[in-house]
């Protein structure tokens, strides 16, 4: 089947099955580049599943994961080694969890300057471009500062500076401010989007919360392993 012109993602027939449970029944998915896509559905439904085929973190019993990013030739994100796959994580990809799951004893500047360290970028390049980050998210006075010092908005914001750091092609959400309150919440998604846009960065977010869905382009729900519904948000 084609992919849609400039979808950067897109999932074909993707099936999984953990032993008798079939997570996946053949989701059929493509993600435009640059959008904000929010995938909703009860609990159970197959969406942390679907987000880990999408993000090569989980290779899915069967069924295809393309990824086409701009400039770069299509790559079969289900058919790389394991090896390949994690590569591509880090060079292309970043994430949030929903729990910041930040190294303890670490500040939350080198926490942020991980994945850039990682990816071989210079000490002191990898720590200026991790403050400048900070001071997007409005945590420069944090910096020094350990998780545990922080709050759970300002952890979360540690770790979507995490994730941004490398200038990722696609972020992957999931349920990144399900532990915060509506407040915090806000507060995380606003900033989080607008340097989304600004870097013109596509996003996969897993939420159960309309409010968070609202911030999408774009919303699919997920039902027993299946897409149920997909919509565009009014603007
Ligand atoms: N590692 C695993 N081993 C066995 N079963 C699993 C595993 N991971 C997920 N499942 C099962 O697969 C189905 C889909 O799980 P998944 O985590 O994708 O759902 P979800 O929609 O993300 O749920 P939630 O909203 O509760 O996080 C569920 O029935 C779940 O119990």
């Amino acid at each position: 089947m084609n992919t849609t012109n400039d979808s950067i993602l897109s999932a074909r027939d993707l099936r999984h099955s953990f032993g008798p449970t079939d997570a996946l029944r053949g989701i059929d998915l493509d993600v435009q580049a640059g959008e904000v896509l929010a995938v909703m559905g009860p609990s159970g439904s197959g969406k942390s599943t679907l987000l880990h085929c999408l993000a090569g973190v989980l290779t899915p019993g069967s069924g295809t994961v393309t990824y086409s990013p701009t400039n770069q030739p299509m790559r079969n994100i289900s058919g790389l080694s394991e090896q390949d796959r994690s590569r591509l994580r880090l060079t292309d990809f970043g994430f949030v969890f929903q729990f910041g799951q930040l190294l303890p004893e670490l500040t939350a500047l080198d926490n942020v300057s991980i994945p850039l360290l990682l990816a071989g970028t210079k000490r002191s390049e990898a720590l200026r471009r991790s403050a400048e980050l900070l001071e997007r998210l409005d945590l420069a006075s944090m910096s020094e500062r350990l998780p545990g010092e922080l709050s759970g908005g300002q952890a979360q914001r540690v770790a979507v500076a995490r994730a941004l750091v490398t200038a990722p092609s696609v972020l992957f959400a999931d349920e990144p401010t399900g532990s915060l309150d509506s407040l915090a919440s806000e507060n995380v998604l606003t900033l989080m989007l607008e340097l989304v846009r600004e870097a013109g960065t596509t996003v996969v977010m897993i939420t159960h919360d309309p409010r968070s869905a609202a911030y999408a382009d774009r919303e699919v729900i997920v039902r027993d392993g299946a897409i149920s519904a997909g919509y565009r948000l009014p603007v």
